[in-house]
């Protein structure tokens, strides 16, 4: 392989199991092999057979002797034979190396080692790759995202459901490429025409033997113009090949900087050599490049008709470009495998994208519920004269109020929840249920996977169709929940050595909420780490319910991605629940703790699950105008209209489900009992006019935590440190610093 194109066009494993180097070793491993097989039949000496397998070692012999020797027999077999009983010293050994065999019966025999080598090494990374999209479409499952259609926008999605659908692809490729390294690697053993005709009787048993000892499968008679084997080997490579180039072409597209949805993340990799602002996506372009190399190399294949019981100059065609297809779609998948582990997800610019028509995304849905009134033809022409009436002048909605057509068909309320993305995603839920459910039956094992071949096991009986692990809310069907942490967006800021504080945001609300800390604690010394909860911000959404321990443990793999083993924790109501939930739970990684406008227990469960209803039922409109009331006294939000206002947004901008999902998790809090356990010197800090939680529900938490504090902040309600931020700074370094 070229040192100038190789580390681009044959990345991965498979690379070493396609170059010279390995299809020396090949014919040689065969030549042995056929050796032991004779002996095992009885038709040569053991001895002999031992003499010639200890001559078959690549390391004894010039992989460009042989290629140019090659030049004067048609085939790098005929000169291996050659080169090896030159080496064999016993000349009764020597005189038995090959029988029974021709050239092609190697060159067949050493391809399918090939590529049953190859195989094992793709397959190990495609695992890894199916499994990279399990995780996220597992961690996306609710992200609001945009599916478009024929590169248009089109209508709501989830970004999980484009995962689960890459994911499926890949799998069924995955299966296909399984089944044909169980079923076709074949051993070719058949002599000048097919008929062991040297081997008088003992063809077969040589036969058998010979596949026995190769691990490779015996076929019913010899294949020398039969090359199904190869054709169907390349067939599921080049499935495989298309499969990987879709999702590498997807994953180009939606890093494109216009969409900005999707980037990859490697320190070093990504540059352009004249355009500083790039960040190329290069593992997936590179996926690209190779699996583009696939098509032409199957049609080659397939185009090598061989001719009679032995072909003239069609097997000879084969050797190159099924190299080169196992080469070439070993490196696509080995460099999908990079760019999904390079991969970052950016929710906030796809809810970004998603809002860019205005709402005319939902014209489909709010055309479909007019049909009743309407009538099919009027209903769409209408609903198009509101989309380019609202064409960047004008939200869809207005348009759609403002219609002569629509007054008193539909009310601002109806218009809203029509236009709301969130409540209009079908199946979607269904469907990513089932694709992770398919993907986890083909973990399991004996499921034609990785380990069915390491044992050796046949694939499984039936269609290996899984049933989906699927729950049922509300009637509805949804797909499973998210195991284990989640990959929350997080930044650091400050010098790394200084000790490190974690800000923990609030429902409704993302990192921002702490833009006003981070220059004082830096300026102090800390390290800053901050994070938006799941279901929030710039973080995925999995689909709910979450529970406390899921957003602790988020928490504990931001620490760990940041390389933090022990931090002081600040979080506000159910940040702050979240930081008491790893103050009890993982003691050792809490130095000092602040738990602001908060509760160890908030209230009424009914009512959590009738707010997470609503947020899943209506979206987050409603929801944030209330939330955004309670967030600050009256008198800051008439005298800071505008600020209120963004907050308002920033909460109307939370996924549904993401919030609905904390909901869930807030109805089931009850930490009051767990915090006599907990360790760490704690600040509570409550607001004087917290409508959500009063000063005895800081007090009732500071009163239980042994050697806690407590503080009321005036002039502040629920987001208080937002509201007060000087406030709480300073009774923030104090209390981190009284310990220091
Ligand atoms: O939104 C509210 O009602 C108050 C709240 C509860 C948990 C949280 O973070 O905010």
């Amino acid at each position: 392989m070229s040192e100038l194109f190789g580390p681009l066009r044959a990345a991965g494993p498979v690379a070493a199991e396609t170059g010279d180097a390995a299809w020396l070793t090949a014919l040689l491993d065969v030549e042995a092999a056929l050796a032991g097989a004779l002996a095992d039949a009885g038709v040569i000496a053991p001895e002999h057979a031992e003499a010639i397998a200890a001559a078959c070692k690549p390391e004894l012999y010039d992989a460009a002797e042989i290629g140019a020797a090659a030049t004067a027999v048609g085939n790098p077999a005929a000169s291996v034979v050659r080169a090896l009983t030159a080496r064999v010293a016993d000349p009764a050994a020597a005189g038995v190396v090959h029988l029974g065999a021709t050239s092609q019966d190697i060159m067949d025999t050493a391809a399918m080692v090939i590529a049953a080598r190859s195989i094992d090494a793709l397959l190990v990374d495609l695992a890894a790759c199916t499994e990279l999209l399990a995780r996220l479409t597992e961690q996306h499952a609710a992200t609001p995202a945009v599916g478009r259609s024929l590169l248009q926008q089109a209508l709501p999605i989830t970004f999980g459901l484009t995962t689960a659908g890459w994911l499926s692809a890949l799998g069924a490729a995955s299966d296909r490429v399984t089944q044909v390294r169980v079923a076709q690697p074949a051993v070719q053993f058949g002599g000048a025409v097919g008929t062991l005709a040297s081997l008088g009787a003992d063809g077969p048993a040589t036969s058998a033997a010979f596949a026995r000892r190769l691990n490779l499968v015996e076929p019913e008679l010899p294949w020398h113009t039969d090359r199904t084997r190869i054709t169907e080997t390349a067939g599921a490579l080049g499935t495989l090949a298309a499969a990987v180039a879709k999702i590498g072409r997807d994953l180009t597209l939606l890093s494109q900087t216009e969409i900005g949805e999707v980037s990859e993340h490697a320190p070093g990799h990504g540059g352009s050599s004249t355009m500083p602002h790039k960040r190329n996506s290069i593992a997936a372009v590179c996926a690209v490049a190779a699996a583009a190399q696939a098509p032409g190399l199957v049609a080659t294949l397939l185009a090598a008709a061989p001719d009679l019981q032995r072909g003239a100059g069609a097997w000879h065609a084969e050797w190159q470009p099924f190299t080169e297809l196992l080469r070439s779609t070993g490196s696509a998948v080995s460099w999908l495998r990079t760019s999904l582990s390079r991969l970052r997800i950016h929710p906030a610019r796809m809810r970004r994208n998603l809002a860019a028509t205005g709402g005319a995304l939902l014209a489909e849905r709010v055309s479909t519920a007019l049909i009743p009134q309407l009538g099919r033809l009027t209903a769409h022409e209408v609903v198009g004269e509101c989309v380019a009436r609202a064409d960047g002048r004008l939200a869809f909605a207005d348009a759609l109020q403002g219609h002569p057509r629509l007054a008193g068909l539909l009310d601002r309320a109806e218009i809203d929840a029509l236009v709301e993305p969130s409540t209009y995603l079908g199946s979607t839920q269904f469907f990513l249920g089932r694709a992770l459910a398919e993907h986890a039956g083909r973990q399991r094992p004996g499921a034609g996977n990785r380990s069915s071949l390491d044992t050796g096991a046949p694939p499984p009986a039936g269609d290996g169709h899984a049933e989906p692990v699927a729950v049922v809310r509300g009637g509805v069907r949804a797909g499973p929940r998210t195991t284990g942490p989640v990959d929350l967006r997080s930044e650091s800021s400050g010098d790394g050595s200084g000790e490190a504080v974690l800000l923990v945001n609030a429902l409704g609300s993302d990192l921002s909420i702490w833009d006003d800390y981070v220059r004082p604690l830096v300026d102090n010394g800390f390290r800053v780490i901050r994070c938006d909860t799941r279901g929030h911000g710039d973080s995925p959404v999995p689909l709910g319910p979450y529970s406390l321990a899921d957003l602790g443990c988020d928490l504990e793999a931001v620490l760990d991605r940041h390389g933090v083993e022990s931090e002081h924790v600040i979080g506000i109501s159910l940040g702050a629940m979240t930081g008491l939930w790893l103050a009890r739970h993982r003691s050792q990684r809490v130095g000092r703790l602040v738990a602001c406008c908060t509760s160890a227990r908030p209230g009424n469960p009914q009512l959590w699950r009738a707010r997470a209803a609503r947020a899943r039922a209506e979206g987050m409109a409603a929801i944030a105008t209330a939330s955004v009331e309670r967030w600050f006294t009256p008198e800051f939000a008439a005298a800071h209209p505008t600020f209120v206002a963004g907050k308002r947004l920033l909460t109307a901008d939370t996924p549904a489900e993401g919030y609905a999902a904390c909901c869930d998790a807030l109805a089931d809090i009850d930490l009051l009992d767990e915090l006599p356990a907990i360790t760490a010197p704690t600040l509570v800090l409550s607001t004087a006019q917290d409508p959500a939680f009063t000063p005895d529900d800081g007090k009732a938490i500071a009163d239980r935590i042994p050697g806690a504090r407590f503080r009321i902040i005036d002039n502040a309600a629920h987001l208080g440190t937002v509201e007060q931020p000087g406030s709480f700074l300073a009774a923030i370094a104090d209390h981190l610093q009284e310990f220091s």
